[in-house]
């Protein structure tokens, strides 16, 4: 397949010293995959996309995650500012994580594919250069919910949006885009996930903040 699985942890507001100091104790005990790419927002007390790209490269952080449906609902986050702020953080020199993802209601109403292709299309209309871009499909029902999705869930859309970027974009970036899942994995259910061809990594809320993050990590190994 070639795409290099990868796995992030969003910590989002939590965490304090002691309680960080010790997770990252064992993640840097690991043992880790070292084919798996994997990257973690370290900023206590940080909302995704509320320090600009210098503050990050400052601290030697690569990664970015943006377009997270926490900052689009609570922050009330617009597809051209998330795009826009994508667009930055690339001229930047950071990598970055981009969240999109349909609610509930969006689902049950049948929009799950259009909401998906409307928040990448989006995206695609400013960004040309997409190799330090990963997508993170993160169904908003299934963040912090427990209720992942079905690793034939998950996999539909991940497939659909390959399609997209087939016919909206090139078929190299379809072939090369990593697409990672995220809502409640586990390292109960990060295998199966895993085990699907357009499954290319995760992105991890809660378990992110436990010594559990490591298996999923070495979901793939
Ligand atoms: O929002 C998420 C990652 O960005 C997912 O959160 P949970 O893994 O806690 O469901």
């Amino acid at each position: 397949m070639g795409r290099k699985f990868c796995v992030g942890g969003n910590w989002k507001l939590n965490g304090d010293k002691a309680s960080i100091t010790e997770l990252c104790k064992v993640l840097t005990t690991g043992p880790l995959n070292a084919d798996t790419e994997n990257c973690y927002k370290v900023a206590k007390g940080a909302f995704t996309g509320e320090i600009s790209p210098a503050m990050l490269k400052d601290l030697n952080i690569g990664w970015v995650i943006l377009g997270h449906s926490e900052r689009r609902a609570i922050f009330g986050e617009s597809d051209e500012l998330i795009a826009d702020k994508i667009v930055h953080a690339l001229a930047e020199g950071l990598k970055v994580i981009a969240c999109i993802g349909e609610t509930l209601q969006e689902r049950e109403a049948g929009q799950t594919e259009a909401v998906c292709f409307r928040q990448t299309k989006a995206i695609a209309d400013k960004v040309k250069d997409w190799s330090n871009v990963v997508i993170a499909y993160e169904p908003v029902w299934a963040i912090g919910t427990g209720k992942t999705a079905t690793p034939e869930q998950a996999q539909e859309v991940h497939a659909a949006l390959r399609k997209w970027f087939t016919e909206n974009v090139s078929a190299d970036v379809s072939a090369a885009i990593r697409i990672q899942y995220g809502g409640s994995v586990t390292a109960a259910n990060c295998r199966e996930l895993a085990a699907k061809p357009d499954i290319d990594g995760f992105l991890v809320g809660g378990a992110s903040l436990k010594p559990e993050f490591i298996q999923i990590v070495n979901a793939r190994a």
